[in-house]
């Protein structure tokens, strides 16, 4: 996955009929608010710099007002930019024709919408066939590529249902069903689960994570949720006003917040689903020759706190030798290590404040 598939390169949007003039100012500092009261133009991106993973989920988070969706719609280019650069898959989106800008629409890149966006007077087949319509197949070739979809989504049967007769999951199945149809690298979603009930949501995020190890898919996906973010993510980077405040994987983000902004974000995560055993193992000692007496499972490096912690309770075991990709024992962890990782900032200080007062 070290490939890269969109690149985004000094991106800038400003909203106002000055737009390219007022980037300098930006340049030279001018802030979001001055830039309103000064000059009446909204600053809606600022030196904008993401290497998306190509088969991979890049998530893009920030709360409302901080510039997503702004960001996600010069993929396809919905929107201009003020100044920067695009490319996807090796292609200029902005310097593409607009013969060439409509391929690349139709057969490179589809997205997922959060009120879903399908017909309402057309049913789950044709809605999920639109896009083979579009791309002019023929009408065996549509219902045959929209039933594989709808199948593999969960909702065979319900072919003939129109979008009103659905539950809101299942329409944003239809919503998914139809955007891969198409065959599209490139998945762009932008909140789309966020219209769902938190149970439902959880269950489609599940769906596409399956999916994707099938289909490893580029995903850009739209959120203001870090749980979800972090559930998806193969890389993640968060936006305030315009800008990137962080980068990198779940993890890094969750181990090392760049600033108190994103502290704030992360400090009631659940850390055990987050953090991986080969983060926190001892790579000096791999369990057995640690202590060949005591029995240790065996585990995968990138297997999460949350989940050594389960295996080792089942199996009445307190040590994991941490395995990579090849099988070979890297390194261990052992309970209180795994209990440690778990355990939030704010649980970690009352634990050495309780150590420090036994003390003295
Ligand atoms: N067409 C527009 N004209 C002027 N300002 C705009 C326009 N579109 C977006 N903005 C501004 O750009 C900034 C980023 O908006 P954007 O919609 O991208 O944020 P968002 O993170 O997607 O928010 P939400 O989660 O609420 O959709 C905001 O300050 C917004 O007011």
């Amino acid at each position: 996955m070290a490939e890269t598939a969109i690149q985004i390169r000094h991106l800038y949007k400003i909203f106002g009929g000055n737009d390219r003039a007022m980037v300098e100012k930006v340049k030279q500092g001018l802030s979001k608010s001055d830039l309103l009261a000064e000059h009446g133009h909204v600053l809606g991106l600022k030196d904008i710099n993401i290497d998306m993973p190509a088969g991979g989920i890049q998530v893009v988070m920030g709360l409302s007002g901080s510039g997503k969706s702004t960001l996600i719609r010069h993929l396809n280019r919905l929107i201009e930019p003020s100044a920067g650069e695009v490319i996807v898959e090796g292609e200029d989106v902005l310097k593409m024709s607009e013969r060439q800008l409509r391929d690349f629409r139709r057969h490179k890149i589809s997205m997922v919408f959060q009120r879903f966006a399908l017909l309402p007077h057309k049913t789950v087949v044709d809605n999920v066939a639109y896009g083979l319509h579009v791309m002019g197949k023929s009408k065996a070739e549509q219902r045959q590529g929209a039933s594989r979809w709808i199948e593999r989504v969960g909702l065979a049967g319900y072919e003939d249902n129109y979008p009103a007769q659905l539950s809101g999951g299942m329409q944003q199945r239809v919503g998914l069903a139809r955007a891969l149809a198409t065959d599209a690298d490139i998945l762009l979603m932008d909140e789309a689960f966020s219209a769902l009930d938190p149970l439902i949501r959880t269950d489609m995020q599940s769906v596409l994570l399956d999916l994707q190890k099938e289909l490893s898919k580029t995903i850009v996906f739209i959120t203001h949720d870090l749980d979800e973010a972090l559930r998806l993510g193969d890389r993640i980077a968060i936006l305030r006003d315009g800008e990137i405040v962080q980068q990198g994987t779940g993890q890094e983000i969750v181990l090392d917040p760049a600033d108190d902004y994103i502290s704030s974000f992360v400090r009631e995560v659940n850390r055990g689903r987050v953090i991986e055993a080969g983060t926190i193992m001892d790579s000096t000692q791999p369990a057995a020759t640690a202590n060949p007496s005591s029995e240790a499972i065996s585990v995968p490096e990138n297997t999460v706190l949350e989940e050594v912690a389960r295996r080792m309770t089942e199996e009445g075991v307190d040590r994991a030798e941490v395995t990579d990709k090849s099988g070979k024992t890297v390194g261990s962890v052992d309970i209180h290590a795994v209990m440690a990782g778990m355990a939030t900032p704010v649980l970690k200080d009352a634990i050495e404040d309780a150590g420090e007062s036994r003390a003295s």
